[in-house]
């Protein structure tokens, strides 16, 4: 898109023989460069008016009275040619009084080739571009509208040998919905080169009526639109590029008043000014800031050209100067509506369409189809599914959605409405797994931090784990076969047996408790997981009133289980101690056994003692075996320990039940496998 002012410029008509100079200078350095007209005092009536003496005005360029047509051309109009060529629209008109050279300068001069306007020599151009590019198709007509008295003539429609204007087809202004103007009755005459082309614009001018007016015998009284339409085509492409370039003649600007006309010229020149007038209308509301309507439909001229001012167009105006003392006044003010005009802006766009003929092939291919569909299925399609089609293409995906089955299919029939609606759905439903994602990044987290909690007490129960191993391994392994089997029978008569016992009941308890928690935790958690999946559907609501309820149920049990884990580790503590007590009493009490031994037996009572154990290792047969050592005091002590060591066999297997590692498997199995 191209947004940029109406470039404006000034051509100042060579001076007749018999004119007189008007007082003007031209300075085409400055930055922008300016116009100065310099007008003298008038006291020929007698009094001083307040005339200012000095007009300056900025333009582009000004083109002095020496400026030469290809010079025009090269400066003014190959650039708008050159970006109709690339497919913008463009405008370039004239605008000055009568015999200013607005056709001169428009269409050219008929006696010398050299005096050729613009109209030609763009045709030239564009021809010339045309052939040289063979990278697309190019098609080009033109148009040649004239409006006389505001109504629309057609210059080109070859049907007709005018002889006078109303023998022309009448061209008439239609408005589309999107306020598009449509010129109704405009013939568009092809030319496939630039001889054609420009008999289309011999024959248009020869259509033109020419009456005289006092100022100028030759001049015309109405405005003409000369226009190229080209249109360019990639071979292979749908797309094709149409733009178009108004070449504008303007009726005279003068005010009627000093062209000192009557009767029916001054209705004509009522017409023109009108016209004119409500050009300038546009012009004003268009330069206006914040101005919403611009009143184009005033006019057929401002109608046609309604693209060309504020529209989509790169639009040039030629401001039109005769410069003799006579017409000064004439020329300042068209110096004053050129300024007006450099104020507007216009956005020019990229015309390109799809292929009307295309577009008109594929519908009827559509329609062709659609008929052979119906006539199999028997059913004729619209192009939207019907809301029970819908709900029950929802009802199917979500069935396939939920299925854990991995060979489950999803069938819709060879309907294409609904297998586009299936993609759609499955687009959606992956496009908002990164929201679900979001809204469950609290469970995620909460998941993570459970799974590192869960990891530190797998640290802590193995450190635990070898602590206890090591403490015990060390005991045990310092320990006589004999003393480890008097260790077991000690603890079973030490007093925080009881505590032991209620300890390792509680401590069953709650692993069974957190075991069937842990199994609950994953329950909920599979739930959730499950919910995320189907998150991002239309049955959405339905899934998150389970995810709420999951989540809450999540928390309540997850809590629970972070709970039990502190009691179980405590009760785990509690274990330890009461097993470390028990160990050191053993320890204080074998000693004092020994002890006592020692004192009473003596070294053979000791070697009797080690025999007895030894025999320990190898459980008797019977109490008869038993070897007796003859004294009947020691007898009797080993007889009473034999039976003693008989009642402690029976609840070992017990005790070894309850006590030992059985129960850290258990809670590692329960913590690391919940
Ligand atoms: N730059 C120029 N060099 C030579 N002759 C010129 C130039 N401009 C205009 N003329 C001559 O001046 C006369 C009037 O010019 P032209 O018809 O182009 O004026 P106009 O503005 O179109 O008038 P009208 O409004 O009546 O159509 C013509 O004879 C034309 O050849």
């Amino acid at each position: 898109m191209v947004k940029e002012t109406i470039q404006v410029f000034a051509r100042v008509k060579p001076l007749g023989r018999r004119q007189q100079a008007g007082s003007y200078s031209v300075d085409n350095e400055e930055p922008l460069p300016s116009l100065e007209i310099t007008v003298p005092r008038d006291l020929a009536d007698g009094f001083i008016n307040n005339k200012r003496e000095s007009y300056k005005f900025k333009f582009q360029k000004i083109f002095d009275q020496e400026a030469k047509q290809d010079v025009i051309f090269d400066s003014i109009a190959k650039p708008v040619a050159e970006c109709v060529l690339a497919g913008y629209n463009g405008t370039i008109f004239a605008y000055g009084q009568t015999g200013s050279g607005k056709t001169f300068t428009i269409t050219g001069g008929a006696e010398r080739y050299s005096d050729r306007g613009i109209i030609p020599r763009t045709l030239s151009y564009i021809f010339d571009q045309l052939q040289k590019d063979s990278s697309k198709v190019y098609t080009t007509h033109v148009s040649y509208l004239e409006i006389y008295n505001e109504c629309g003539y057609d210059l080109l429609d070859p049907r007709h040998e005018a002889s006078k204007m109303e023998d022309l087809p009448k061209v008439t202004i239609m408005e589309d919905s999107d306020q598009n103007i449509h010129l109704k009755n405009l013939s568009l005459q092809q030319a496939t080169n630039e001889e054609e082309a420009l008999n289309l614009l011999f024959l248009g001018d020869t259509n033109r009526m020419i009456a005289e007016t006092p100022m100028n015998q030759a001049s015309s009284r109405s405005h003409c639109i000369f226009t190229i339409h080209i249109s360019s085509k990639e071979p292979g492409s749908a797309t094709i590029r149409r733009s178009k370039l108004h070449l504008v003649d303007l009726a005279g600007s003068e005010r009627v008043a000093k062209s000192g006309i009557g009767g029916h010229l001054l209705t004509e020149a009522k017409y023109i000014n009108l016209s004119l007038h409500y050009l300038e209308q546009v012009i004003i509301a268009l330069a206006e800031k914040n101005r919403s309507h611009i009143p184009y439909r005033n006019s057929m001229m401002t109608s046609v050209l309604r693209d060309s001012l504020g529209g989509n167009c790169m639009t040039t105006m030629i401001a039109m100067l005769a410069m003799d003392k006579r017409n000064i006044d004439e020329s300042i003010s068209t110096c004053r509506f050129a300024q007006r005009v450099a104020l507007i802006k216009n956005e020019a766009v990229l015309n390109e369409e799809i292929d009307p003929r295309l577009v008109r092939t594929l519908k009827k291919e559509i329609q062709d189809l659609k008929d052979e569909l119906a006539l199999v299925t028997g059913k004729r399609r619209t192009s939207e599914l019907s809301q029970e089609e819908l709900l029950q293409l929802d009802e199917l995906i979500e069935a396939f959605l939920k299925d854990n089955d991995p060979d489950s299919s999803l069938d819709v029939g060879a309907d294409m409405r609904k297998i586009k609606y299936c993609f759609i759905y499955m687009k959606v439903f992956f496009l908002n797994g990164d929201q679900s994602k979001k809204l469950l990044s609290e469970d995620i987290s909460e998941e993570k931090n459970s799974n590192e909690e869960l990891e530190k007490l797998k640290g802590l129960l193995q450190q635990r784990d070898n602590e206890i191993s090591i403490l015990c391994g060390e005991k045990r392994g310092k320990m006589s076969l004999g003393c480890q089997e008097a260790f077991e029978i000690f603890k079973q008569d030490h007093a925080d047996s009881i505590t032991i016992e209620d300890n390792k009941q509680l401590l069953k308890k709650r692993f069974d408790e957190a075991k069937c928690l842990g199994e609950k935790l994953n329950e909920v958690r599979n739930k959730i997981i499950l919910a995320r999946i189907y998150l991002c559907s239309d049955i959405c609501w339905k899934i998150c009133n389970t995810l709420s309820s999951s989540h809450i149920s999540y928390k309540a049990v997850y809590s629970r289980f972070k709970g039990l884990k502190v009691e179980i580790e405590h009760l785990q503590l509690l274990m330890e101690k009461v097993k470390m007590k028990v160990q050191k009493d053993f320890e204080v009490w074998w000693s004092e056994e020994a002890k006592k031994f020692q004192e009473t037996e003596k070294l053979t009572y000791s070697l009797e003692f080690t025999s007895m154990l030894s025999y320990f290792r190898t459980p008797p047969s019977s109490s008869t075996s038993i070897p007796l050592t003859g004294d009947s005091q020691a007898d009797a002590d080993i007889l009473a320990f034999i039976k003693a060591r008989q009642n402690i066999l029976q609840k070992k297997a017990t005790i070894s039940e309850c006590l030992g590692h059985t129960w850290l498997c258990n809670l590692h199995s329960i913590f690391f496998y919940p």
